[in-house]
């Protein structure tokens, strides 16, 4: 009998996505329980081909039949040859293949079989349609996809393999932190120009955060860098900071007014505007990559991951980022009230009024709170700084959009080199 893969798991990222679509369209996520997300475990070596078996597979539990169980040589649409685990997310188990044809090794994302999640097999291919049919030289920012089928009733979707995500080299693989000042910019840029593409097809992709920016290529070669603590090291960097922004699961399309309402995004890098309840659109994009390129600086979550509901969450955006801009608090008050108390400035009211300071649970929230560092104190490049704060804004009417982010004299750094 063959073996079944063990797959990296998650822990501990909330994802909470319910969606209803006011002016929305297209491929619109499912309603989904609010749930913690298994989080990955310690670094795993995208260059293993064999599987490893496992008596715990992640896809077991209650619901065995509604979530692929994937096994060692299993042929996947009578063409590709499972040759590992990649990863086990909400709507989908992702392994690594071996196309039979041409011996290309492929991502396949089996969806799980639950009707809850998956009303509308099919989307994020043809989201994937959409962008190709854009000819946009940025759609080679989104990982390819080269078919879909079905495998026992499992809808499948192969696409190109990325080697590993950035959250695996957060974690830790491969010894690749710090990643260099200029694979930072780098990658910023490509999420960026990504993203800009998106929002030109009307498409949000509501799902930005680190694992699901893969990196194309895993090879490295070794320099000497200088710590200024012991002199050169020997460090490995990436020869190339190629991404592929993955996950079109989530995207919806803007019609109309071009808002949309509901809960979407994942833990920690889910915009205020859509945690306070207020209709969202592009915007919700660039507070994700804000997070995410803030997090490529500091080498861990932007938001402690131990945060306990959208009050803290509100509570530790502020403090982190700097008060809300009091004309937002003021229309949000309007709409829903008692999320700010006003005196020289808006504040979070946090705890909420009426709540016993000394509940336990306060006492822990106000703890984590306090441990919180402005940003200011944590990225020590003023243009970088500069530019995550045009994204990270708390007003989505101020935030930078895309094009505004892509002119940024932070990318001035970039070196364009003339090929002729
Ligand atoms: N093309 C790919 N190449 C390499 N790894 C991939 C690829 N696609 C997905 N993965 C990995 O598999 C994980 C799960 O994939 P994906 O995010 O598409 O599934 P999901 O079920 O939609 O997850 P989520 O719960 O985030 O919505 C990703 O976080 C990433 O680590």
């Amino acid at each position: 009998m063959p073996a079944q893969l063990q797959l990296p798991r998650r822990q501990h990222v909330k994802v909470q996505r319910t969606l209803t679509l006011a002016a929305a369209s297209g491929h619109a996520p499912r309603e989904r329980p609010q749930q913690r997300r298994p989080r990955m475990l310690a670094a795993r070596s995208p260059t293993t081909t064999s599987p490893t078996t496992t008596s715990d597979p992640p896809s077991s539990g209650h619901n065995g039949q509604r979530v692929y169980m994937a096994k060692a040589s299993d042929v996947i649409m009578g063409r590709y040859t499972v040759r590992g685990g990649i990863g086990f997310g909400m709507y989908g188990t992702v392994v690594r293949a071996e196309d039979n044809v041409t011996g290309t090794i492929v991502a396949i994302k089996v969806l799980h079989r639950d009707d809850d999640l998956h009303t509308d097999d099919g989307g994020e291919e043809r989201m994937y349609e959409k962008i190709l049919l854009g000819c946009n030289p940025h759609v080679t920012l989104f990982a390819q996809v080269f078919g879909s089928g079905n495998h026992n009733g499992f809808h499948c979707i192969v696409f190109e393999l990325c080697h590993c995500t950035l959250y695996d080299v957060i974690q830790g693989y491969s010894g690749l932190m710090p990643l260099p000042a200029t694979h930072i910019v780098e990658i910023a840029y490509q999420l960026v120009k990504g993203v800009q593409y998106l929002h030109s097809l009307h498409i949000v992709h509501t799902d930005i955060k680190l694992d699901n920016i893969g990196l194309k290529l895993q090879d490295t070669v070794k320099i000497q860098w200088l710590d200024p603590a012991t002199g050169f090291l020997d460090k490995k960097v990436l020869v190339t900071s190629q991404i592929r922004i993955l996950d079109l699961g989530n995207a919806v399309e803007l019609q109309g007014r071009g808002v949309a309402h509901g809960r979407i995004g994942a833990f920690g890098y889910r915009a205020p505007e859509v945690v306070l309840g207020l209709p969202w659109s592009y915007p919700v994009d660039c507070f994700g990559m804000g997070c995410v390129i803030a997090e490529l600086y500091l080498g861990h979550n932007l938001f402690n991951p131990d945060i306990e509901g959208d009050r803290e969450y509100l509570a530790a955006v502020e403090r982190l980022l700097g008060a809300f801009p009091a004309d937002f608090a003021r229309e949000v008050e309007i709409r829903h009230p008692g999320h700010f108390s006003f005196s020289d400035k808006a504040s979070v009211e946090f705890p909420p009024l009426g709540t016993l300071l000394a509940a336990a649970d306060y006492v822990e929230a106000m703890r984590r709170l306090e441990r919180i560092q402005p940003l200011a104190a944590l990225v020590h490049n003023a243009l970088g700084f500069d530019f995550l704060c045009s994204l990270l804004c708390a007003d989505p009417v101020q935030r930078a959009t895309t094009e505004t982010a892509a002119k940024h004299k932070y990318f001035d750094s970039m070196i364009t080199v003339d090929w002729n």
